[in-house]
């Protein structure tokens, strides 16, 4: 799988690719070797809801209101129904998980298993480590988030950030 955007030099994401990643779903791996603080991906969010005002009840409408082009990419992403997010559906909305559209369900649960602030076209694929080789920040001339890689890279290494905390979980899991 080949990440697809426009890219024109801001960042150097001819040197990642998207596969599989044992019992993690996609990942974003190195096609080559990347030498430490290379930006690997520089975009905007592909959907940003105010973080003063995130509940489960302004992602459908931020949704809503993205091009039909920016829907299809939304809708490509990975998807997980995680009871807490019909709990917080039943809280924020008011209603029960199976009373939703199925659009809204899956509008919902890519959300939660892709926002770490924003959801990302490029950027969510890249799975969760405890000990990630990637770092992201909003870079405010560029207005887009970039991510850089903070240690050399080898060839075939999946990249990894940190957007879960570490406390409660097993090692296996970090
Ligand atoms: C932001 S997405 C990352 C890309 C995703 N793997 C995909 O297929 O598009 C987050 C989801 O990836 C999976 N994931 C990310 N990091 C993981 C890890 N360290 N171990 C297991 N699953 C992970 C979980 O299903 C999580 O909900």
């Amino acid at each position: 799988m080949k990440p697809r955007r426009e890219t024109r030099g801001k960042h150097a994401d001819h040197l990642i690719e998207f596969k599989e990643s044992p019992q993690k779903g996609v990942g974003v791996f190195a096609k080559a070797n990347i030498p430490r603080g290379t930006r690997i991906i520089s975009e905007q969010a592909l959907l940003k809801v105010d973080l003063e005002a995130v509940t489960l009840k302004n992602i459908v409408p931020a949704f809503e209101r993205l091009s039909p082009a920016q829907q299809e990419s939304y809708l490509q992403l990975h998807e997980y129904e995680r009871d807490l997010l019909k709990v917080a559906v039943r809280y924020d909305v008011g209603k029960s998980w199976q009373e939703l559209p199925e659009l809204h369900r899956k509008v919902l649960s890519i959300y939660a298993a892709n926002a770490f602030g924003c959801v990302f076209f490029l950027g969510s694929r890249i799975n969760h480590s405890c000990i990630p080789n990637v770092n992201f920040v909003y870079n405010e001339l560029l207005k887009e988030e970039t991510f850089h890689v903070i240690r050399d890279i080898m060839a075939g290494e999946e990249l990894t950030v940190m957007y879960i905390d570490g406390i409660n979980r097993t090692q296996s899991q970090r």
